[in-house]
């Protein structure tokens, strides 16, 4: 099956899950620091989910799933046990709506890969549901790699480039600076900020330069 891996941006849309068992806890914490509003819909709930209920952090509505339950939902997670309710889930869902059902990916139109972040590093793995054991593997392997120092490496990253891209440097020059910053040696904190001061120097000699030159 071919697929497209893509980021989403959730700007309040409701996600409706259906089931508050393991898996529907797993898709809650996926979701729970995106801007999404929550609804979980299941006669029993797992300890997390009821938690995050008492804490307001979600809505669960202790009731058993019907279609009506789907109707402004922009997302909608299948997760219930029963293979049955689940296929009625994904049948009941509207058209433009993204639907993942968990024990029958094909009836859905998205999948969740593993998936871990950095800070503005995020990495995510998909087997096309072939193993997600092996995801998982390789997810380990891939955040002993990718560890806590890329959080801080992704700002000092960003903040570089916002600086390259204002200096009055050539396309080459820019991209130069670019691939250097990129080198593993920028993984120490000192060498960013040493970086950090030199390239907001560059900017302000360039800017010096342009006020000679045009005024
Ligand atoms: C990656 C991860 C993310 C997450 O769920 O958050 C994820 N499954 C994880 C774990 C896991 N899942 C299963 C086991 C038991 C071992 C086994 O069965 O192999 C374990 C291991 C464990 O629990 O440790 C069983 C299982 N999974 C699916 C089915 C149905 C089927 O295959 O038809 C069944 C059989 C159900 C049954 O029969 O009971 C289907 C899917 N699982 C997916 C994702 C999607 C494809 C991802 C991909 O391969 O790219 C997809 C298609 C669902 C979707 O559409 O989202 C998460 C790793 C967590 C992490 O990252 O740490
Ligand atoms: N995608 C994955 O990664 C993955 C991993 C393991 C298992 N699974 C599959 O996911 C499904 C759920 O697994 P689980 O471990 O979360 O199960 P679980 O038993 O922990 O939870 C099932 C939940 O479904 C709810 N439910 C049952 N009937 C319902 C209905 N009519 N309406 C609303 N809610 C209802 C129950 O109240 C319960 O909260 C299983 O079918 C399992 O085979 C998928």
């Amino acid at each position: 099956m071919n697929t497209l891996p893509l980021t989403l941006i959730l700007k309040g849309q409701i996600t409706v899950i259906i089931g508050g068992g393991k898996v529907a806890a797993r898709r809650v914490s996926s979701l729970l620091e995106l801007s999404t509003r929550l609804i979980v819909i299941s006669p029993e709930a797992c300890p997390k989910i009821r938690a995050l209920h008492e804490e307001k952090k979600l809505e669960w509505r202790q009731k058993r799933f019907e279609p009506l339950d789907l109707n402004d939902a922009f997302m909608v997670i299948g997760a219930t046990n029963d293979p049955e309710v689940n296929r009625e889930v994904a049948a009941s869902a509207h058209d433009h709506t993204l639907v993942n059902i968990v024990d029958q990916p094909d009836l859905g139109n998205i999948h969740f890969p593993a998936h871990f972040t950095r800070g503005k590093l995020s990495i995510a793995i998909s087997t096309h549901g072939a193993s997600p054991l092996l995801a998982k593997d390789i997810k380990k392997e891939l955040s002993e790699i990718y560890d806590e120092r890329y959080s801080q490496f992704l700002d000092f990253l960003d903040d570089s480039r916002e600086l390259i891209k204002s200096a009055s440097l050539s396309k080459e020059e820019k991209w130069d600076y670019l691939s250097q910053c990129i080198d593993k040696r920028f993984l120490d904190p000192r060498k960013q900020t040493q970086t950090l001061i030199e390239l907001r120097d560059l900017v302000k000699k360039g800017a010096v330069k342009d006020e000679r030159t045009h005024g």
